[in-house]
């Protein structure tokens, strides 16, 4: 998979140089290219941002250099990749969009800042990109970087190789609609503290059994939406014991 992420600020996109991105990407796996937008800028203040048309508070960037980024950016593509901009009116960001971001060959981030990108390198982007706008919540960051850095992070994880054991990718929160199961390790007494006695039984029947039932406890108490209807009972009704 290829990544392109534009920013203003390259520096914010360092993480991606570390731990299994950093690895999947020395071992071939992930071809991750950063771009500085004002190295696509003209004038001697490198500009990247005038007043908003029609008033208002802040900044807006202007779409000159975003459209000289993309055209770029699309000019090396081998096949139309998807563009991501993070926006606090985006779609939201959840697993199965992970999921099926992960079968894509190119993303492209386009990081946002000040209040925002000219409107117009939206409609223009569609021409070479399949434009997604994703929020990551309803909350508001100051730019589109941290948004990019977890959807990325979230997308790699699950390509072939980047997670050495393929095998912790199965019952994770999200990945079938509940929650972890709590883990635990030595010792098995810690502060008056003890591991549950099913997990040192080695009966992997009964462990299973009850990861479940704590998958299920857990999804219940902290995220009855997350549960298939009608069976989103309160937490008071399954007794749950959080
Ligand atoms: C100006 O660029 C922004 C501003 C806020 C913001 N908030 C996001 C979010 O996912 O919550 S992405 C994003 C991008």
């Amino acid at each position: 998979m290829r990544l392109d992420v534009v920013s203003i600020f390259p520096a914010y996109l360092a993480p991606l140089d570390l731990s299994l991105i950093g690895k999947a990407r020395r071992d071939g796996l992930l071809d991750v290219r950063v771009h500085d937008l004002r190295d696509f800028t003209h004038d001697r203040h490198r500009t990247v941002d005038d007043t908003p048309y029609g008033g208002g508070a802040g900044m807006v960037m202007k779409p000159e250099p975003w459209a000289a980024a993309l055209d770029s950016i699309a000019g090396q593509a081998d096949s139309r990749p998807t563009l991501i901009i993070p926006g606090p009116g985006g779609q939201r960001f959840d697993q199965q969009m992970a999921r099926e971001l992960a079968g894509r060959s190119h993303l492209v981030f386009a990081c946002g800042r000040y209040e925002g990108i000219d409107e117009r390198v939206y409609q223009r982007a569609a021409r070479d990109f399949d434009v997604r706008i994703v929020s990551l919540g309803d909350y508001v960051l100051n730019g589109g970087e941290v948004a990019a850095l977890a959807i990325i992070e979230a997308v790699a994880r699950l390509l072939p190789g980047v997670i050495g054991n393929a095998a912790s990718l199965v019952e994770e929160s999200h990945e079938d609609g509940l929650l972890e199961y709590p883990v635990y390790t030595k010792p098995d007494h810690w502060q008056g503290h003890s591991v549950p006695e099913v997990l040192l039984s080695g009966d992997h029947g009964r462990i299973a059994a009850w990861r479940h039932e704590q998958r299920l406890q857990r999804t219940a108490a902290r995220r009855p939406d997350l549960l298939p209807r009608p069976a989103a009972a309160s937490a008071g009704e399954l007794n749950i014991v959080v």
